[in-house]
């Protein structure tokens, strides 16, 4: 039997097992996007694999599962299972364990493949994940953008959030990983820019400690402070920290605690500095290219 048309009867007993509230169902596209990614991965592999025991990757739907439940909130449903004492880890390890029992099936971890888009504030790095956006269908995950939609919350992490954005300061990991895997796992796809994050130590090591995710290279905007502050002076995206006084502590920290993260990188001869004081359209002709095999 081909491995797509197995898929059905696996997500619903995925699905039978720890039942979805409303919420999981919202996510129920993500699921099968896994799913079929994880059926395309697995037909690459095939010739490998032996005739008695098909081996299928399904680390991308077990993922999407886990995200399906482990993102749940705030239904009653995930509210029960907060009580219950479930956690993502937990929820993960169900369906390893499920999958693992299923006749022919076998436990894979997901693959997520990565650039970092990193650059001082204004240096263009947003205008530019969108044309690749445009041209190769990557998904471009700004942190920013991911932490100013969680000041929206209303929580008591959403507030100090917006504490730290107004200042400039960096926000711990913690936060803004998990508003990052929660994305990543919901847009069901698997190739990311992920744009104005590792911006400290502390951010690049825990996001490496994360399994599953392939790091392909940095892709650094070079531009001076002088350009910068007047193209973030005339964005006008209403953003609070968008004036001069966040604008020179941003660079600050940029200076002090993004460049030894774009250096590390840069040892691991992983950076692609590309000068972004020219026209957009000039900037994209070379940024581009890079992404010709990824
Ligand atoms: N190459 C460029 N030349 C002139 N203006 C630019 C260029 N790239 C971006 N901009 C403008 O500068 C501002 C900051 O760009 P943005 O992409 O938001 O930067 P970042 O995401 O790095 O903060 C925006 O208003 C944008 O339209
Ligand atoms: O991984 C991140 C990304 C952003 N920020 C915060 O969000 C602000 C705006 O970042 P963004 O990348 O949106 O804008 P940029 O500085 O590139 O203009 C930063 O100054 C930080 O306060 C953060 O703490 N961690």
């Amino acid at each position: 039997m081909s491995a797509s048309r197995n898929l059905t009867p696996l997500l619903s007993t995925l699905l039978r097992r720890w039942p979805a509230s409303a919420a999981a169902a919202a996510y129920a596209p993500a699921l099968r996007s896994y799913a079929t990614a994880a059926v395309a991965a697995s037909a690459a592999g095939s010739s490998t694999q032996t005739a008695s025991r098909r081996t299928v990757s399904l680390g991308l739907l077990s993922a999407g599962f886990a995200a399906t439940c482990a993102f749940a909130a705030p239904t009653s449903s995930a509210s029960a299972d907060s009580s219950s004492g479930t956690t993502p880890e937990s929820v993960l390890n169900k369906v390893r364990s499920t999958i693992s029992q299923m006749p022919g099936m076998e436990w894979a971890a997901p693959t997520f493949h990565v650039v970092f888009v990193l650059g001082g504030p204004g240096s263009g790095k947003g205008t530019q994940c969108a044309k690749l956006v445009e041209e190769f269908g990557v998904v471009h995950l700004s942190a920013g953008d991911l932490l100013r939609a969680h000041v929206k919350s209303g929580t008591e992490d959403g507030n100090m959030v917006k504490a730290m954005i107004a200042e400039g300061k960096i926000v711990p990991s913690s936060v803004t990983i998990g508003l990052l895997k929660k994305a990543m796992l919901e847009s069901g796809k698997t190739k990311f820019l992920i744009d104005g994050f590792p911006r400290n130590a502390e951010n690049r090591e825990a996001f490496e400690k994360e399994d599953g995710i392939d790091i392909h290279f940095v892709l650094f905007f070079d531009c001076p402070e002088k350009v910068m502050e007047k193209r973030i002076l005339s964005r006008n995206e209403g953003r609070s920290d968008d004036n001069v006084k966040t604008i020179r502590k941003r660079f600050k920290v940029f200076i002090d605690q993004s460049m030894p993260v774009v250096n590390h990188y840069k040892g691991m001869g992983k950076v692609h500095w590309v000068n972004s004081n020219r026209d957009p359209e000039a900037v994209y002709a070379e940024t581009r290219k890079l992404f010709e095999n990824f």
